[in-house]
């Protein structure tokens, strides 16, 4: 709703009420449309201002209305309202300002903005195009380059810059409120002509058609397969190029395409889910509203490989104490050169300055005796870790909380060699730790509440999209990539080459395929992994049953490759060819297409024709059915949360929603239904095999997403 009060005696405040971001609802239009009516018709009245409540002007539309039937005054003819006045309104502008929110202002005669203020039109995050005319005045008001810019990327902009663009006409460091009126009494009985942006012509940009063909390629490249992006360009065209009212049609039509398509469904459905993971809860019933997290102000991180030293930068750059301990000198020096580095470029690019002094050094583990929290990074050894806990467990004063960045290792076993196993979880943060949104902090069954409470909190400060799972080998990501990338080796032995794979799935939305992905992070990785399971084997034997280990499938395909030394782009050579080691662009390797005929030939496998149906199919649909068993296990506490960690640290496609909304949109029944058929082709590969949960959700008649959590207890209980 919306409150209307006089101040000042000729100024009529309108104030936006609706908890906690001012959405425009049904309820708040109703109430500006009436506000904005009683303003205009009383005589007393010589100007107006809109503002919103609890410093926060609007955050636009809102977005839990786009799922059901919209009711209420429509946001189109209102805004053309306020424009119309004769009476100046002037937006003061607190908080954010975005998409419907900043459409708002925008229908104002002028605007005020608090120097702490966000604007932006992030519509295209959401699948859509700013359709309250944004798309139609911005440019007329900025210039169409600028526009262009902050439509098709929805970035937002300080008040500062929103000042230089010319969007706002004055920042104000103190009362938004008071600024507004007090300019609003100042501007009563001006002509308001020049005012309304909807009457400007787009200003002259020379070489338009140049612009939006080099826009629109930019576009396309980066979109992915999104189409937002692309209708944010169509919609900025026609307002440079047709008169308001028919770029107004052009926009309204745009967005119907935009609005009804699954791809805004599954953009808005990362918007909720992202937030909806902040609400963890674990199987024992401990949930974020109910535990309490520690004050952490000093933190400690023990080995500075990659890792630790990208860890130690995401800490400092929340404005934490870190102590970096790394044992040996020369690796201590060269870890602070690197760290002092990250620090200063990141600084320089966030305008602040760098958190240098933030990080004390140390060979020296006594040195982390007072931190509220250590990460440790060490290498990836069970033997060494346990060492490590034991020594964090005898220095650390009483109630540090002992954080692991293991990928693969059991944080239950770690914690079970520390005296206080309750303190312990697992953060595993992925490389380059202080650019990847994505953390999974991992409990274990003796993780006390309050450590992942503060292990969540401490991810929130530094930005990561942090999620809490369940101790299993890879946790929810890894252990889901484990069954896509088999099937990836299996479609090579069967007829397919890595460059078919990796461009069904980059066609699909991923930045890059499975191999280019393998190349990039090194086969040497997964080599070590599978050597540690025994999988390993010499490379000489042949046929079928050299191809079944421990009881199932197996492709030795990436290990002879790391026999050849082919570790990837480190090499120079993986299951691409690079130009030298440490170069990053692919090329097709002769040497691979006639190492995989002679390997083919040596087990008796005859190349068959694979399409990218297949290709997808096999690599997504496994890795979808490993989702559903760990939900049923209890690993995800529901499918938002393996959806955030798949859009935020494995490049699926964010306008798919995430694997488990993928197939939610699919048909589970169509996702059962090729499971079925391709484990009846090879019956020797378990991850074909359904999930016990898939199957009873479609025998439950497929119930949406959002009801899973439900289906899921309720199976339980049943059982
Ligand atoms: C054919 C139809 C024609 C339509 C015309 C088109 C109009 C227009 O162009 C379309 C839009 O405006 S599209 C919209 C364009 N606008 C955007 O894309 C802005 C989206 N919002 C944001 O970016 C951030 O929320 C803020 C920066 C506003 C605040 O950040 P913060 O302080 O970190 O807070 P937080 O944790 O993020 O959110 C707190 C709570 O508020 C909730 N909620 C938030 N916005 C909502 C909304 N618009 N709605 C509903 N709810 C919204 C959020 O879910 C959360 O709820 P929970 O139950 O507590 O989990």
């Amino acid at each position: 709703m919306a409150e209307y009060n006089r101040v000042s005696e000729c100024v009529g405040l309108i104030t936006l009420r609706n908890p906690p971001v001012n959405a425009l609802s049904a309820a708040v239009r109703q109430g500006i449309v009436d506000t904005v009516q009683r303003a205009l018709s009383d005589p007393n009245v010589k100007s107006v201002v809109i503002c919103g409540q609890n410093g926060i002007f609007c955050g636009g539309a809102d977005i839990k209305e786009f799922g059901s039937n919209m009711t209420g005054p429509p946001l189109i003819p209102m805004i053309h309202a306020i424009e119309s006045a004769n009476k100046p309104v002037v937006a003061a502008i607190e908080g954010s300002a975005l998409g419907g929110g900043l459409e708002l202002a925008l229908g104002c005669h002028y605007r005020i903005a608090h120097s702490k203020a966000r604007l932006g039109l992030p519509e295209v995050s959401l699948g859509l195009l700013p359709a309250a005319g944004g798309s139609q005045r911005l440019p007329r008001l900025i210039g169409v380059p600028a526009a262009l810019n902050l439509i098709t990327t929805g970035r937002h902009v300080t008040a500062a810059e929103a000042l230089q663009l010319g969007i706002v006409d004055q920042v104000t460091d103190h009362n938004t409120v008071d600024a507004a009126v007090k300019f609003a009494l100042s501007v009563a009985g001006r002509s308001l002509d020049p005012r309304r942006i909807s009457t400007h012509p787009c200003p002259q940009q020379p070489d338009l058609d140049a612009l939006f063909e080099e826009v629109m390629q930019k576009v396309r490249q980066s979109a992915r397969g999104a189409i937002a992006p692309i209708a944010c360009v169509q919609a900025v065209r026609a307002a440079a190029t047709l008169p308001y009212a028919q770029g107004m049609e052009r926009e309204r039509e745009l967005m119907a395409t935009l609005f009804t398509s699954g791809q805004a469904r599954a953009l808005q459905y990362c918007f909720f889910a992202e937030r909806a993971v902040g609400r963890w809860r674990m199987p024992s019933g401990a949930r974020w509203d109910t535990s309490k997290p520690r004050p952490v102000h000093k933190a400690a991180v023990i080995g500075l490989g990659t890792m630790g030293r990208g860890i130690t930068v995401a800490l400092a750059q929340t404005g934490l104490s870190v102590i970096a301990v790394e044992t040996q000198e020369k690796q201590l020096m060269e870890a602070k050169q690197a760290i002092s580095g990250m620090l200063e470029r990141g600084a320089k690019r966030r305008g602040v300055a760098p958190a240098l002094d933030g990080v004390i050094y140390s060979q020296n583990i006594q040195a982390v005796a007072d931190v509220d929290l250590v990460i440790e990074a060490v290498f990836e050894d069970i033997a060494l870790k346990t060492k490590v806990f034991q020594q964090l467990s005898a220095v650390c004063k009483p109630g540090t909380l002992l954080c692991t960045n293991t990928s693969a290792l059991d944080v239950d076993q770690l914690a079970s060699e520390t005296p206080n196993p309750e303190l312990v979880v697992g953060m595993h943060f992925f490389a380059p730790a202080h650019v990847m949104k994505l953390l999974e902090v991992v409990y274990g069954p003796r993780s006390s509440p309050q450590a992942v409470a503060t292990a969540m909190q401490l991810g929130k400060k530094m930005g990561k999209a942090s999620v809490a799972v369940g101790n299993c080998r890879g946790f929810v990501g890894n252990r889901m990539l484990k069954p896509y990338i088999e099937e990836a080796f299996f479609l090579l032995e069967e007829g397919a080459t890595p460059e078919l794979v990796d461009q069904a799935l980059e066609e699909f939305g991923f930045p890059m395929g499975v191999f280019r992905m393998s190349d990039l992070s090194g086969l040497d990785v997964g080599w070590r992994v599978r050597k540690g399971d025994g999988l390993v084997e010499p490379g000489t034997a042949s046929g079928r049953s050299a191809r079944i280990r421990q009881g199932r499938r197996y492709s030795p395909l990436g290990d002879l490759l790391c026999e050849e030394g082919r570790f990837g782009q480190k090499t120079g050579r993986g299951w691409y060819q690079y130009d030298k080691p440490g170069s990053r662009v692919a090329r097709s390797d002769p040497w691979l297409h006639s190492f995989l005929g002679a390997y083919r030939a040596q087990h008796g496998l005859v190349a068959r024709r694979i399409d990218h149906q297949e290709v997808l199919e096999r690599c997504l649909y496994a890795l979808i059915n490993e989702g559903f068993h760990i939900l049923d296990d209890g690993i995800a506490a529901g499918p938002e949360d393996i959806d955030v960690i798949y859009v935020s640290g494995y490049g699926w496609p964010r306008h798919r929603g995430g694997p488990m909304f993928y197939a939610n949109m699919v048909g589970l029944a169509k996702v059962l239904e090729r499971l079925e058929h391709y484990q009846q082709l090879h019956p020797e590969v378990p991850h074909l095999q359904p999930s016990s949960l898939l199957r009873r959700l479609v025998a439950s008649g497929s119930p949406p997403i959002h009801k899973w959590g439900e289906a899921i207890k309720k199976l339980h209980s049943q059982l």
